[in-house]
């Protein structure tokens, strides 16, 4: 694991959690982007080496909309930059952790990722990204 590549942030209102970050942090958004297949757009801004990444659900089932539902707005993840997601994967599951998908998959921010379920991570859902080749 080389560093924190960001915090995702579940929130319901992202204009309104957008500004409160730009006062937090004293900096804009630098992108928003959609995630389709996991039905959240993101808004990133940059603090430092690492990211805070917020997140809204874009669909009743997302799982941003559930976080939301069930547990309210804060922080839903840690997300961790790596260099070989697959080899992280299998370290991993070999320690025990649970892979919620074996594959990884196409994230945000140019990335690949993939997920341990938070009760193998003492409560704390788990994300790994690795850098995807630029196209
Ligand atoms: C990929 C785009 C972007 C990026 O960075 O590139 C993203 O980060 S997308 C982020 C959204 N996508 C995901 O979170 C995918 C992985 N998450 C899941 O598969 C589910 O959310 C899962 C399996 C973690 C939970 O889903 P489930 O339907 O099982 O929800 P439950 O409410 O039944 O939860 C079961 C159990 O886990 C606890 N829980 C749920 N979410 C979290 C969380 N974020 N952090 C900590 N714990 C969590 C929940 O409280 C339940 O525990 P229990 O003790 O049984 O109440
Ligand atoms: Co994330």
């Amino acid at each position: 694991m080389n560093k924190i590549e960001h915090l995702g942030i579940a929130v319901k209102d992202l204009d309104a959690a957008e500004k409160m970050y730009e006062d937090l942090l004293g900096v804009q958004s630098y992108k928003r982007e959609e995630v389709p297949t996991e039905g959240v757009t993101t808004s990133f801004f940059k603090c430092g080496e690492s990211k805070i990444e917020l997140l809204v659900g874009t669909n009743p089932n997302s799982p941003i909309s559930r976080y939301v539902e069930k547990r309210g707005e804060g922080l839903h993840h840690i997300a961790y930059a790596v260099d070989d997601i697959r080899s992280e994967i299998e370290r991993l599951k070999e320690k025990g952790f649970v892979a919620l998908n074996e594959e990884p998959k196409i994230g945000a921010d140019n990335k690949l990722v993939a997920f341990l379920h938070p009760k193998s991570a003492g409560g704390v859902l788990v994300e790994l990204c690795q850098d995807r080749s630029p196209e």
